[in-house]
């Protein structure tokens, strides 16, 4: 579905759209204010009865002058409403700033993953490279550095990168376990959560997880502790390197949220050595978020701004991506997609189900 072919605005609505992107930094700033604060809960505890700024102050613990701009700013941000008696109320943005699990992932990732690095933005879409990541120290991509970042960073990344796996997890092992899978590899397998979820789901499967060390260790040690460790292979791997070998001897190759980490060039170049590791019946499964084909308007914005991230701070060449550019970059290493599953779980994964093509991609 395509939401951006028209956006029916009057000219006064646009000129309110524009200035939300002016002030964008300042919404967003206030909203985490209101959060940590506990503002924003204190005025959703009023209720229908609401609360008096000064109320909300006193209760919160915060001085007047700070309870009256923030909830002011609130009003223009719609997240409380005021009445003629000043009483504040909290509004249906306000409830989702509070209690929505997409939003909060969403907001504590561009908090302490992105807003820093963000301001390096244009450099990096001029020199192709992450110039952001200079925020956190001196590596070519966020992956080489993620298992040594800040505690709370860490935790924000994963708590964005688990709140879109989780939802669709559970939901995409049946359909995959389905096509007939005894012996996968697992690209990109991060903290080993699809390894793990794959090994507790089918008694017999085999799981060989792929990914930088820093990352392979954790899965490793996920995997130990829940017993699995002998259905499993661990092969640390820099798949950037060419020269890097996908082992052969497997039904199936699972790469989920890891192809959106590289260029179309490098997509590419990981699904042709896909196609030198699988004979002609094996599985090439890639589960992804495309913007281009998101039944609601936010999943598609959501995975738009996302792509920013990968821009500024990941590794300045990759995206959340439009299907269609995604699947000529999959075509290319020697695969047609045989099926695509879209709108899985909340956060409107794709599953696409390739084959190789008979003819080999050439080199
Ligand atoms: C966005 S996470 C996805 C994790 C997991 N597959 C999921 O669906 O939640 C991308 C993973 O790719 C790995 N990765 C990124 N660049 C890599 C590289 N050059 N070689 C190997 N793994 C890499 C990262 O370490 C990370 O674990």
């Amino acid at each position: 579905m395509n939401h951006f072919s028209k956006f029916n605005l009057s000219a006064i609505q646009a000129k309110e759209a524009a200035q939300r992107i002016a002030f964008g930094p300042v919404m967003f700033q206030a909203a985490q204010a209101m959060r940590r604060t506990g503002l924003l809960m204190t005025v959703r505890n009023a209720r229908n009865a609401g609360i008096t700024l000064e109320d909300a102050a006193e209760q919160t613990g915060i001085p007047v002058y700070g309870a009256r701009v923030l909830m002011e700013a609130g009003l223009g941000m719609e997240v409380f409403t005021v009445d003629d008696n000043g009483l504040y109320r909290i509004t249906t943005t306000g409830y989702f700033l509070l209690f929505d699990d997409l939003t909060i992932a969403n907001l504590n990732f561009v908090d302490d993953v992105c807003y820093d690095g963000l301001a390096f933005l244009e450099e990096s879409i001029r020199n192709g490279k992450p110039e952001g990541l200079r925020v956190f120290g001196k590596w070519d991509t966020i992956y080489e550095g993620l298992s040594r970042l800040p505690e709370d960073v860490q935790k924000s990344w994963f708590a964005f990168d688990h709140h879109y796996s989780d939802g669709s997890f559970p939901l995409v092992i049946k359909i995959v376990f389905e096509l007939g899978v005894q012996k996968m590899i697992d690209i990109g397998t991060n903290t080993g959560k699809w390894a793990l979820a794959c090994l507790a789901y089918h008694p017999d499967v085999h799981i060989t997880m792929m990914d930088l060390p820093g990352q392979l260790q954790i899965a490793e040690r996920r995997v130990r502790e829940k017993g699995f460790a002998d259905r499993t292979t661990a092969i640390p791997v820099n798949i950037l390197d060419e020269n890097a070998v996908i082992p052969k001897g497997h039904d199936t190759i699972w790469m989920s949220q890891f192809l959106d980490c590289f260029s179309e060039q490098e997509i590419t170049s990981i699904v042709r050595r896909c196609y030198d590791a699988l004979d002609e019946n094996g599985k090439l499964l890639i589960l992804e978020n495309f913007w281009d084909v998101q039944e609601h308007y936010v999943a598609a914005l959501t995975i738009q701004m996302t792509s920013l991230y990968f821009t500024a701070l990941a590794n300045g060449n990759s995206q959340m991506y439009d299907s269609r550019v995604f699947i000529k970059a999959v075509e290319a290493g020697g695969f047609y997609v045989e099926k695509q599953i879209n709108h899985i779980g909340e956060a409107g994964h794709t599953l696409l189900v390739c084959r190789k093509k008979p003819i080999p991609p050439t080199h």
